[in-house]
């Protein structure tokens, strides 16, 4: 087996979701995507609250982080056509059968083994939102949003992280995404935007970039083009079929001094309290 692949294959997914109802509802499409060996979730769990120095935090190497947003960027339920979620009786028939066994499986059983469940998200988007209201509501969203992107940065061994929204107010995107490159930790740490030229081949020549307008509102770097670059947007309405939606990637290289120093004083720590507290 190639190496690559089989470090691949020994890698778990943790899916951290808060919501009760709706990590039931990953746990079912994990399932149905036959992917229970490869997904641990983490139910009812607040990523602001896990401790990215401690195990398995400590070990994760790339985040994917697509935090509650307004959801501005999603066509209404009357202007798309029905999205079905998939059915195990198919995926089961889809599965390539062994060479031994050559019972067909039923292709459709007629039974969903899931309902489509309602996912409302917490905060719906509201089209006749009073601008006042809608302001204050993405102002809360992106303290959120670029809280949840600081955390992120803090995981000692990680190396590459996804940012999305179905938003398509600067405010959740662009906005969020250079407050986080001029943060502490990101410089700190070494985080950088993954630039277009660096993007796999569909990512670097999809044609809607970042708002460089809406990036400048916040940045005074020279370089704020490259980061607009590396943002991609899709818009609804567009001959590209797509909702609104929003995606970058940051990275960054070598080794990670600050998280190595963070590790030596928690030890240090952990050996002081070992003997002054009794037990
Ligand atoms: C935009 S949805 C994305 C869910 C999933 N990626 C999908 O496409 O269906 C955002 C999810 O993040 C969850 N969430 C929000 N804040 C969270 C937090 N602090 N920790 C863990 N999950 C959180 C919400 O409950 C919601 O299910």
């Amino acid at each position: 087996m190639h190496e690559r692949e089989s470090a691949a294959r020994k890698s778990t997914i943790y899916a951290c979701e808060r919501d009760k109802t709706r990590a039931l509802t990953l746990q079912q499409m994990v399932r149905i995507a036959g992917a229970e060996g490869l997904v641990t979730i983490e139910a009812c769990q607040d990523f602001l609250r896990v401790n990215p120095n401690q195990p398995p935090w400590n070990g994760v190497g790339a985040l994917l982080l697509d935090p509650s947003c307004s959801g501005s960027g999603i066509v209404g339920r009357d202007e798309v056509l029905e999205v079905v979620l998939p059915r195990e009786a198919v995926i089961e028939a889809s599965k390539p059968q062994s060479k031994k066994r050559k019972r067909k499986l039923p292709v459709e059983t007629g039974r969903p083994i899931m309902d489509t469940p309602e996912i409302p998200e917490k905060t719906p988007f509201k089209e006749d939102e009073l601008p006042v209201q809608l302001s204050t509501r993405l102002t809360a969203l992106s303290t959120f949003q670029l809280k949840l992107l600081l955390h992120a940065f803090e995981f000692p061994k990680a190396r590459k992280i996804t940012y999305s929204t179905c938003s398509i107010y600067a405010q959740e995107n662009e906005h969020v995404v250079i407050k986080a490159l001029d943060s502490p930790i990101a410089k700190r740490r070494g985080w950088r935007i993954l630039q277009r030229h660096e993007k796999i081949s569909g990512m670097k020549a999809w044609e809607i970039r970042g708002d460089l307008q809406a990036c400048r509102e916040v940045s005074e770097a020279e370089d704020v083009e490259k980061v607009a670059e590396a943002c991609i947007r899709c818009e609804k309405g567009t001959k590209e079929g797509t909702q609104g939606f929003f995606v970058t990637a940051f990275v960054r290289d070598g080794e990670d001094q600050a998280a190595q120093e963070l590790l030596e004083e928690e030890e240090e720590w952990e050996g002081l309290s070992d003997g002054s507290d009794g037990s």
